[in-house]
This record gives C-alpha cells, structure tokens and sequence, in this order.
C-alpha cells in the first residue's frame, strides 16, 4: 500500500500552472489610492521557476500577495490550474525573507504541524518531516527548538514546513535577502534542488539580477512603480545552472540586457521618489 497522501510532499499531482491576466492593484492610503500594479500579464508552466526583478517598490510582493491569496485584485485575475484564486490555500507555500517558525515547537514540531492540522497520521506526518529536514540539510536538528538555530538554519526549517505540504507552488519573497552571502548561495542550491526535486512551480521575488539569472528559468522584469512586465527573459542557460554560469559569454551578455533594463527603471523609480518628496532633481 502507498504511504503517499496527495497533498503531501512527494504525493501530490504535477500541475501549478500560473496565469495572470492584466492584474491592476491599488492600494488605499491616506485618503487617496496608489497604483501598485498596472495591467501586469505573466503565464508560468508548470515546474517553471520564474523570477520577478525590479527596482524597490515597483510592486513584486504585491503581485506575490495576490498570487498567494493575501491581498484581492483591484481587477484582472490570477489563476493557478484554471481555478481563480481568491484566498490562500494549501496548494500554494509562502516563504517571505523571514521566516517565522512557532518557538514554543521543536524543528520536527514546526516542520509537520501543517500535517497534523489537516489530520494526518502521527507516523507518516514525521516520516515526511524527517525526509524534508534531510532535503535542506537538518536531519539531526529535529528536537532543537528555534531560538537555538541560526537565522539560515531557521530559513531552512521554514522551506521544510512550506515543502512538506506538497504545494503546487511556492511563492518566495526574497527568501534570503537577510542571510550572509555564503548561507545565500547554500539556499539558492537547495532551492534548485527541491524545484528538480518535486517539480514544483517556483515565482521568486528578489533584487538581485545574479540570483535571478542562476534561480530562474525564466526572468521577469518589472517596470518602475506602477508594476508592470518590461520584459520576460528566457535563461539562456538550461538547468541545472550552478554558479559556474557566471563566466560564460552567454551569461554575461544577459547579464548586461538585464542590467540596463534594471537600471533605467531604478532611475525612473528614483525621479519617483523624489518627486514625492518635493526635490526637482535626484541628487539636488
Ligand atoms: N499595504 C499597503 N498600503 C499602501 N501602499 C502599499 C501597501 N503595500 C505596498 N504599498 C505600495 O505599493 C507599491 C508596491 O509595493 P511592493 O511592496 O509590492 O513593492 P516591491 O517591489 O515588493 O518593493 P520592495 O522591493 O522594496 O520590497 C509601493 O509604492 C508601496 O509603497
């Protein structure tokens, strides 16, 4: 007999199809409304890993947060396997930059208490535990409690307690802005390994246009506040990528589109900003 749960880590069906239709949010604020996303389209396939690039405040996690469940629609849509998405849901796993893990539970605890809230059995809840801790690294970490791991370790126990539920999709928001560089570059390589792993649809947010190019598929540049697509990249670099890519003529060459497309909007955003705050001119 299978010990596989659908819904569970490993046991659940290979599907995670994204698709944003012209998504306009809007924020209220202070009386007035701010624009946060424009008419922004992206389809993501199955066991894609995309990343979303963009100047800050452009409108990443927004989109992010509507793709989760969090925050609704001004207007358009997102749907994920043809279904709209209105709510948050199980088929969807959330990471942001810092994880908060229950300190009063153990890493076991933590990582298998979304399976025991849907009822799973005690037994095949800590087996699929114990195989995502091993996935990130933490096999031997079980009975530690959070406070005693390091902010990286509690990043992991984090990743282990979103995949352990078999999402569809895992929604990053810049999961390792926070981390030391050598830490940053282990996630990013055990990022990859469960995108390969369990073929799970990956949209990560991040600032950085060599994490992008080594994460993502493919990459999606966002203008300038309000957020809108500048221009989808395709990685011309097959996976598996490591951070041996970074010297291939390939490599470099994206590197460089990408930057001056980065570059313009982070001006752009920069004359926003100081427009808001009444200067004429960035610098002055
Ligand atoms: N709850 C909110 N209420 C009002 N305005 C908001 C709210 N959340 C975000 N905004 C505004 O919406 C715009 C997009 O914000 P968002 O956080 O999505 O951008 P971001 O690209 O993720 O930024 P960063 O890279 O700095 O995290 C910004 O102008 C921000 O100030």
């Amino acid at each position: 007999m299978s010990t596989e749960i659908s819904g569970i880590g490993g046991g659940r069906q290979r599907d995670g199809a994204i698709e944003v239709k012209d998504l306009n949010v809007q924020y209220r604020s202070n009386g007035g409304l701010i624009k946060a996303v424009d008419a922004f389209s992206l389809d993501v396939a199955p066991g894609e890993f995309v990343c979303l690039l963009g100047p800050s405040g452009c409108g990443k996690s927004t989109i992010l947060n509507v793709m989760a469940g969090f925050i609704p629609a001004s207007s358009g849509s997102v749907r994920l396997d043809g279904e709209l998405v209105t709510e948050a849901g199980q088929d969807r796993g959330v990471v942001f930059q810092r994880y908060v893990l229950f300190p009063w539970l153990n890493v076991l605890q933590n990582v298998e208490y979304g399976l025991k809230v849907r009822g799973v059995d005690k037994a095949l809840r800590q087996q699929k535990a114990r195989e995502y801790l091993h996935l990130v690294g933490l096999a031997g970490f079980e009975q530690k409690y959070p406070k005693e791991l390091s902010g990286g370790m509690q990043q992991r126990v984090g990743i282990a307690r979103v995949l352990v539920n078999g999402p569809k999709v895992m929604l990053m928001d810049e999961p390792f802005g926070a981390l030391d560089s050598q830490t940053r570059y282990m996630m990013q390589e055990l990022t990859l390994k469960v995108s390969q792993k369990d073929g799970t649809t990956i949209i990560f947010v991040t600032h950085d246009l060599d994490e992008a190019l080594l994460l993502g598929d493919r990459i999606c540049v966002i203008t300038a506040s309000p957020g809108r697509v500048k221009e989808v990249i395709t990685n011309p670099i097959p996976g598996p990528r490591s951070t041996e890519i970074a010297s291939l003529p390939e490599y470099v060459e994206t590197r460089r589109r990408i930057y001056e497309m980065l570059r313009d909007e982070i001006q752009r955003s920069f004359a926003q900003e100081a427009e808001k705050l009444g200067v004429s001119k960035v610098g002055a």
